[in-house]
């Protein structure tokens, strides 16, 4: 009896972190496919997040990830996810429940973290707001799996053994797409955007510290545009 009631309420669980997944998979995925490049941005000061953010939406960046590295993130997620029409906020180096709770507060639309924990997977299964979580091994990508992940990104990517090592993931973990960022740039971006288990990349190199503290925003337009115009 008891063994047949563990293996039920394993098997409802599984059904039911399954069924909830998929749901947030595809919001992910609709926010990760808008853009071949989500910006990761280190904001040092939340006034300059939204003429950034309007700046990068206008080069057809919309998807815009805030890292919570800074003091000024979690007003900077609030700001853009307010006044910046056309934006999809994000929140990225999210590395435990409570950061990923004030994220979603603050008005994040996706969550992503360089990696996972237990307790950080705790939180997002009980979120409607989806977490792109971090990976860098087959291992690591097998655990997510298991937990309903089909979406993850690939960090730090050119570190960790770059679109050589991601293809050689494809085939042994089919069905898993990658968001690779670390190390990327407009020289490299495509050896990602070719593999078949990729669906976008992310990189900080569209807002570059020094253009921000110029407020360069038509510079970082231009960027902007060169990395949407970037194509598998
Ligand atoms: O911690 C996270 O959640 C992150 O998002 C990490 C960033 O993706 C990378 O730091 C961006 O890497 P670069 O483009 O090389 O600057």
């Amino acid at each position: 009896m008891a063994a047949g009631r563990e293996y039920c309420t394993r098997t409802i669980s599984i059904v039911l972190r399954g069924a909830a997944m998929n749901s947030k998979t595809e919001k992910l995925l609709s926010v990760l496919k808008l853009q071949p490049v989500v910006p990761v941005l280190v904001v040092d000061d939340a006034a300059s997040a939204v003429p950034l953010a309007r700046a990068l939406v206008a080069g057809g960046l919309k998807a815009i990830e805030i890292t919570l590295r800074t003091p000024a993130a979690l007003e900077a997620v609030r700001r853009v996810a307010n006044e910046v029409e056309g934006a999809v906020a994000g929140a990225g180096t999210i590395l435990n429940a409570a950061q990923f709770d004030q994220a979603v507060a603050a008005g994040a639309q996706f969550i992503v973290s360089p990696g996972s924990t237990p307790d950080l997977l705790d939180a997002a299964a009980l979120s409607a707001v989806p977490l792109l979580p971090g990976a860098a091994t087959a291992s690591e990508a097998m655990v997510l799996r298991e937990h309903g992940y089909e979406v993850l990104k690939f960090f730090p990517a050119e570190q960790a053994g770059g679109a050589a090592y991601l293809k050689a993931l494809s085939s042994p973990l089919a069905g898993t797409l990658f968001c690779p960022t670390g190390g990327i740039s407009l020289a490299n971006a495509r050896d990602y955007l070719t593999l078949p288990n990729v669906v976008c990349v992310g990189g900080s190199w569209v807002a570059p510290k020094e253009l921000v503290a110029r407020e360069d925003w038509a510079g970082i337009t231009r960027l902007a545009a060169e990395a949407a115009a970037l194509k598998g």
